[in-house]
């Protein structure tokens, strides 16, 4: 049977960022006038998703998905070609009408995460960008059709390459949602 294609920044081995890379430049796959988006920052948690909104380059099992805070990014070029795919989804994602590729998600509901915005380094022809750090949501890869007998493979597979698999996020940040939603709702002190 054929190895499992998870995604290019995961198959070919990983390629450990650079702690002093400050940012870079992500375009959308237009041959011409593409949308551009300018980020003053590395990427943070950025991690492997399986979940189905995720966007995943043609091929991939997974996204591979970071974060920037939100005032580090800034649309540089054809703006106008972007839509929100999902507008009821609570990550709003930004696409290329033209060619589908997702450039940012930004959250504007009250959120954990909200001030965030959720990118793609792929896109990216800048090198140093942090390396994918643990795979979320991968039991969610079955949801979109893939044949759960071939799961422990996936598993086995981020295994070798260093990664915890976990089908939520990962503890740390499962961790950072439950204390959010226990201040809001005044069950631990809003400074800890
Ligand atoms: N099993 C679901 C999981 C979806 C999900 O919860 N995705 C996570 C990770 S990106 C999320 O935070 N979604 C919020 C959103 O998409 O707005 C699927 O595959 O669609
Ligand atoms: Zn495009
Ligand atoms: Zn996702």
């Amino acid at each position: 049977m054929a190895p499992i294609a998870l995604h290019p920044l995961l198959d070919n081995g990983i390629t450990p960022g650079s702690p002093s890379f400050a940012g870079g430049k992500l375009s959308c796959k237009c041959a011409s006038d593409p949308v551009e988006v300018t980020l003053g920052s590395n990427v943070a948690h950025n991690h492997a998703c399986g979940c189905s909104k995720c966007w995943k380059p043609p091929g991939a099992l997974f996204s591979v998905v970071g974060v920037v805070p939100r005032e580090k990014l800034s649309v540089t070029a054809h703006g106008e070609k972007l839509a929100v795919v999902d507008p009821s989804a609570t990550i709003q994602r930004h696409a290329c009408k033209a060619c589908g590729v997702h450039l940012f998600g930004r959250i504007e509901a009250e959120h954990p995460f909200k001030g965030l915005d959720f990118v793609h380094v792929e896109l990216s022809g800048d090198k140093g960008w942090q390396e994918p750090q643990f795979a979320a949501f991968v039991s969610s890869i079955i949801e979109h059709g893939f044949h759960p007998s071939r799961i422990g493979e996936v598993r086995g597979r981020f295994k070798e390459l260093g990664l915890e698999s976990y089908d939520a996020l990962s503890p740390a940040l499962m961790d950072a949602i439950a204390t959010w939603t226990a201040q809001k709702a005044g069950r631990l002190p809003s400074s800890l």
